[in-house]
């Protein structure tokens, strides 16, 4: 997908610009992200790149940098005004009684946009550390794999046969919930030792991991979903 809009890009294609989003059509979205796989929820994404370019100019004046700035370099902030100004990255879900917010979508693009700019001008933020890990499937994959988390009997024979979980079900939540969860007692495991670690810093390292054949070959739980 990144290497897909990184070409688009190169090539001159707008992607970037609100108004060519709001104006999306699905050849043009299928062109963008031509190769070797069929791009899962294809409706939804081409729904939300539209909505995407429409709130971006109906709200933020045409460009994201004016969401960053009215978020005054705070991170949290910053999150919660893209959650608020963006239906797509709402990556929230109930579990039981319980609200339970992952905001995979919103807080990485904010570790990105620090990462960008090396924490400079509107990669400049405060309350960094307070960002979660970003829930997605591959971390877990990781933390089970180096048996940090293990999944229930009926669970692990789910994820092991490839079965879909539906997106916001009990065995969902509690896959993302364990893992940034899990991603917190690593953190704590780490300054245990003298080392002050971010989550961000966990999630990257154990993505980092993931990224690794011995990794990639391990299972990971399925589920359709635009929030990760
Ligand atoms: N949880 C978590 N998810 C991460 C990353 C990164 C890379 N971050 C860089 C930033 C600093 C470091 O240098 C990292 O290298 C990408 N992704 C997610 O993967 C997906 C693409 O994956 P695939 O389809 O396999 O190429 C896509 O949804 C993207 O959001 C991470 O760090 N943590």
């Amino acid at each position: 997908m990144a290497a897909s809009l990184k070409r688009a890009q190169e090539s001159g294609i707008p992607i970037t610009q609100p108004d060519f989003l709001a104006n999306l059509s699905a050849d043009d979205l299928k062109g963008i992200l031509s190769g070797n796989v069929e791009i899962p929820l294809f409706e939804e994404r081409l729904f939300n790149l539209r909505e995407a370019g429409r709130i971006l100019n109906s709200t933020w004046r045409g460009d994201i940098i004016h969401l960053l700035e009215s978020a005054k370099g705070n991170a949290l902030v910053a999150v919660k005004k893209i959650v608020d100004s963006f239906p797509s990255f709402r990556d929230d879900a109930r579990y039981g009684e319980i609200e339970v917010y992952f905001w995979k979508r919103a807080q990485i693009f904010i570790s990105d946009v620090n990462l960008a700019f090396a924490g400079r001008k509107w990669g400049k933020f405060i309350h960094m550390d307070k960002l979660t890990a970003f829930a997605d499937y591959k971390l877990p994959q990781v933390l089970r794999a180096l048996g940090v988390i293990s999944y229930h009997p009926d669970l692990a024979s789910k994820v092991d046969s490839m079965q879909v979980l539906s997106q916001g079900c009990e065995e969902e939540i509690e896959i993302r919930a364990m893992t940034v969860w899990a991603v917190e007692a690593l953190k704590n495991a780490f300054a245990a030792q003298g080392r002050e670690v971010s989550s961000t810093w966990v999630d990257n390292w154990l993505w980092q991991l993931g990224q690794m054949e011995s990794f990639r070959k391990r299972p990971y739980h399925r589920c359709r979903t635009i929030f990760y």
